[in-house]
């Protein structure tokens, strides 16, 4: 089976992480996309971020209607902060039979080569990358590397970042979340 790793803090999972696990899913050879909710990202700070919890939760949420996409809770029981090759090679330890391949917003490509142990990962894997408005610059070299594919899918200008600073100033963020999100979020009174 072939499996896509979307790695993310998920703080909170909106329609473009949605839109994109679903497009990797059911655009490309794989078989299915995992969605891997980590507790702390090694390059950002921790202060807005929700427990690691409530964040699995409306994962769970969001995606119960979609037989395409799974979510795994695997990095809460590693060491933190998680680092993703860490991560790669216990999921590749433990599910011998699966190829898997990471699943990234053009965004992470262009800080890629900060990644612990990053070339180990282009050696194993492959990566597919969705495109992403704001990304800062990509070396060329790694947009071109042959276990690089960006896909060509459509720019969704959405980031949870512009949903929590919209749920903070109590504006509305219809469309952004699923229902069954957004009203865990305000039943929580999350990002308040
Ligand atoms: N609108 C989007 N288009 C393409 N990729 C996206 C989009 N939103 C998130 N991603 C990708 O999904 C993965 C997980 O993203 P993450 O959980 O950090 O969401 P985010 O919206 O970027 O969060 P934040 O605004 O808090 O930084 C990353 O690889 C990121 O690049
Ligand atoms: O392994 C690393 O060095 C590394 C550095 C930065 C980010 N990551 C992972 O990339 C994923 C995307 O992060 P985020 O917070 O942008 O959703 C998340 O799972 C991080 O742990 C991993």
């Amino acid at each position: 089976m072939r499996v896509g790793l979307l790695f993310g803090s998920f703080n909170p999972i909106h329609i473009g992480h949605l839109i994109l696990a679903n497009y990797m899913a059911t655009n490309t050879t794989l078989d299915t996309v995992w969605l891997v909710v980590s507790p702390q990202n090694p390059f950002k700070p921790s202060n807005s971020l929700l427990h690691e919890f409530d964040r699995l939760h409306m994962v769970r949420l969001a995606i119960a209607d979609n037989a395409d996409l799974g979510v795994t809770d695997i990095e809460f029981r590693m060491p933190k902060p998680s680092y993703t090759i860490d991560t790669l090679t216990y999921l590749q330890e433990k599910y011998l039979k699966y190829q898997f391949s990471l699943i990234m917003g053009e965004d992470n490509l262009a800080t890629f080569h900060k990644w612990k142990n990053y070339e180990q990962i282009l050696d194993h894997y492959e990566i597919l990358v969705y495109p992403r408005s704001g990304s800062g610059k990509i070396t060329e070299s790694l947009k071109e590397h042959p276990k690089v594919t960006v896909v060509p899918a459509p720019l969704l200008d959405i980031s949870a970042t512009f949903i929590r600073k919209c749920l903070k100033e109590g504006k509305s963020t219809r469309y952004l979340l699923t229902e069954p999100v957004a009203e865990y979020v305000h039943a929580k009174k999350l990002y308040q």
